[in-house]
């Protein structure tokens, strides 16, 4: 594989580009905003989504989808709820060999159904993979270390991949559980939500760190209904992840649930953003099917509590606390 193709031109498209292009790939970027396609191309940077990172004069964007169509591989970097919309866009471009790979965050929430299921309906046939993990856009476009799980089920494809993008600085671990490897990275950006008000409400970090580790029980729960592998939520993509994004207002989620905990309103802080915050969105579709289910998963209807039905922060927090006592597992 010596071309890849990036869609979507956010924080971690232009990261997981500048990654591809280290790597030796040929790589080319697609973005929605013409502002960002001229910046990336003319002076090497993403003013809108990624500023404070130098890209690699080699890395070239475009706006026009149909160049996507000679690519060897392509990553899925768009916000989830529009990944299917795009996917169906792109699919009158491509072959139906090129392995695509998710590497976006989330459920859809229209659906229920996992992204590589969508990826699936849109594009039957084509190889999918998923690439997650403990990852940060900015460090990762300045060069500074990560590992990540790279699932396909096709072990060969798999394989192809990892040599493609890894690097030292760019750990990529094979995984064959698709659907391991998504549950984890979603549910964690509802957790993350959560820690966020925790630290907000300035109730401390042993609490942050029960919530973490409760919130691992939940991600354990649901990722059991859909058949993911134990080993996959307590590897890169799903352990690993929840300790990053639940540990630093670098991430999105966590300073979006920091904001509410200090008693601002998640549609105020939103209308100051032009980033996605996943959690916000999945929450949605996690507590449903955790009702639906009949599955226990509080720490996420807290947060549904929270975002979407406008309940107090406080009273939510009392509520969560005051739960009856039970066993651990
Ligand atoms: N930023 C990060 O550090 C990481 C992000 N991710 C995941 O990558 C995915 C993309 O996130 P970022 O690149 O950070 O996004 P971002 O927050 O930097 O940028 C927003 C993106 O959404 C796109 N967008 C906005 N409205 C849209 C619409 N109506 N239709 C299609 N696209 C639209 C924009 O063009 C832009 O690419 C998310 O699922 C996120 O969870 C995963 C790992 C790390
Ligand atoms: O997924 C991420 C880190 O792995 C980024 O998290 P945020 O979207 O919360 O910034």
């Amino acid at each position: 594989m010596q071309t890849i193709g990036v869609l979507g031109g956010g924080a971690w498209g232009t990261a997981l580009a500048a990654a591809a292009t280290r790597a030796g790939r040929d790589t080319l970027l697609w973005a929605r905003e013409a502002e960002v396609v001229a910046s990336v191309n003319d002076s090497h940077e993403n003013t809108l989504y990624l500023p404070d990172a130098v890209l690699d004069p080699a890395l070239k964007a475009t706006g026009n989808l149909a160049d996507l169509g000679d690519r060897d591989a392509i990553l899925l970097v768009a916000p989830a709820q529009h990944l299917r919309a795009m996917v169906r866009d792109l699919s009158q471009y491509i072959g139906g060999h090129v392995p695509l790979v998710i590497c976006s965050k989330g459920i859809e929430v229209a659906t229920g159904k996992l992204l590589s299921d969508a990826v699936a309906e849109e594009c039957p046939g084509n190889p999918v993979a998923v690439l997650s993990g403990p990852t940060f856009a900015i460090e990762v476009a300045r060069d500074m270390p990560c590992a990540l799980t790279l699932a396909a089920a096709d072990k060969t494809v798999g394989n192809q991949l990892v040599k493609a993008l890894g690097q030292p600085t760019f750990r990529t671990y094979y995984n064959h559980d698709v659907v391991g490897a998504q549950i984890g990275g979603a549910i964690k950006n509802v957790l993350a939500i959560a820690t966020g008000i925790v630290a907000g409400l300035g109730i401390g970090e042993n609490a942050r760190a029960a919530v973490i580790t409760r919130g691992l029980a939940e991600i354990m729960r649901f990722g059991a209904l859909y058949g993911a592998e134990r080993e996959t939520l307590m590897g890169l993509s799903g352990l690993g992840d929840l300790i990053l994004t639940c540990s630093s207002t670098q991430s999105r989620n966590m300073s979006l649930g920091k904001a509410i905990g200090e008693g601002r309103t998640f549609a105020d802080i939103m209308a100051e953003r032009r980033s996605v915050a996943e959690g916000a969105h999945t929450v949605e579709i996690v507590h449903k099917i955790a009702v639906d289910k009949g599955l226990e998963m509080p720490i996420t209807a807290a947060v549904y509590q929270i975002l979407k039905e406008g309940q107090d922060v406080r009273t939510v927090t009392e509520a969560l606390l005051a739960r009856p006592f039970t066993s651990e597992s």
